[in-house]
């Protein structure tokens, strides 16, 4: 049986010994533990820092709060101010976690921290302490970062994202130039969509956006054409090989398909269903023009249904 001394002293060692990066302040905010593992990762030594407040300065190389700080100074509210990346209440009981990218400035290094606080009290719910770990994320962050660079899919729709769509664009356009063919492209743009959001909430928009995405793929027969998601409540189709007339055909076809599903829009001035404004444009692709134009064209013949009352499509002159 040990007693109370020692079972403090017990606990103290074991949290020196810990593997995650750990540090306790006092009420006061100076810091009464810093294990191995803080030194290791911020490079500064327990001696260095225990009996002060200096603790900011393994992380920062300017003054500012760490995570204990806001909960020892009530100052949780601020945040979404201090951590740019992330900053929620902790699903553990009740502390809170945040990441941030830190410059070290004793080690030099840029790392991804992840930071849990939590508040330590007596048996009179009297706050005695806060204890901070932190775990260095870095490498983790880097591979997300990666995969998101090479992810093309949008995670909604299941459709091509908009960075696919420019690298595509790209090659089809020096393909069509090489082969002397038209390249067509359809710009698709749902109608009144904030309103339908504000009428029945965010999750049914993510629906009706599925709902909108998988008809517009089911719509495009040729294994050459594309469908993206461009961003928000916008798609775009990329036709290789199309000529005007074959492209407006496509976008008719769409927009029937998308006429009978009947997914009801109430709050929409021009159809009780909803509906799409489409611009449609056709260019042969040469030395002289580019990608961009083509898309521009798009957009302006997208931007003539809407301001010809919506729900219609609308093709850019260019024969
Ligand atoms: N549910 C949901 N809504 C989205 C998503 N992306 C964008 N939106 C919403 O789409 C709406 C687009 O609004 P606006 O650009 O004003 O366009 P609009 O209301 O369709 O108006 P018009 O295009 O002029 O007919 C905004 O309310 C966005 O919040 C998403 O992924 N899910």
């Amino acid at each position: 049986m040990i007693n109370k001394p020692e079972q403090t002293e017990f606990a103290i060692n074991l949290m020196q010994h810990l593997v995650t990066a750990t540090f306790v302040l006092d009420t006061d905010g100076n810091v009464i533990i810093w294990n191995r593992s803080c030194e290791r990762l911020t490079g500064i030594t327990a001696d260095e820092v225990i009996g002060t407040s200096n603790h900011w300065k393994a992380f920062y190389s300017n003054h500012r709060l760490c995570l204990a700080d806001t909960i020892i100074e009530g100052r949780t509210n601020e945040l979404d101010n201090l951590y740019t990346v992330s900053a929620q209440p902790s699903v553990y009981g009740n502390g809170y976690k945040a990441e941030n990218w830190c410059v070290m400035p004793r080690i030099g290094k840029r790392l991804y921290l992840a930071a849990d606080a939590g508040p330590i009290y007596d048996n009179h719910g009297q706050l005695i302490a806060v204890v901070e770990t932190i775990r260095d994320q870095t490498d983790q962050k880097i591979a997300q970062k990666k995969l998101e660079e090479l992810a093309v899919v949008d995670e909604l729709t299941g459709l091509f994202n908009r960075r696919y769509f420019n690298d595509h664009l790209d090659s089809e356009w020096k393909r069509c130039a090489r082969e002397g063919s038209p390249l067509s492209v359809i710009l698709l743009d749902i109608d009144y969509f904030k309103q339908y959001n504000d009428n029945f909430g965010h999750l049914v928009g993510d629906e009706c956006l599925k709902s909108v995405a998988g008809t517009i793929q089911r719509s495009l027969l040729r294994g050459s054409d594309t469908a993206t998601r461009f961003g928000g409540e916008e798609f775009c189709v990329l036709l290789p090989g199309i000529q005007q007339k074959g492209a407006t055909k496509i976008a008719e076809r769409i927009c029937a398909n998308i006429e009978k599903l009947e997914i009801p829009h109430p709050t929409s001035p021009v159809s009780q269903w909803v509906t799409l404004s489409i611009g449609v444009a056709c260019i042969l692709p040469s030395e002289n023009d580019t990608p961009a134009n083509l898309l521009t064209l798009a957009d302006e013949a997208m931007y003539r249904a809407k301001a010809g009352g919506r729900n219609q499509s609308f093709c850019a002159e260019t024969d």
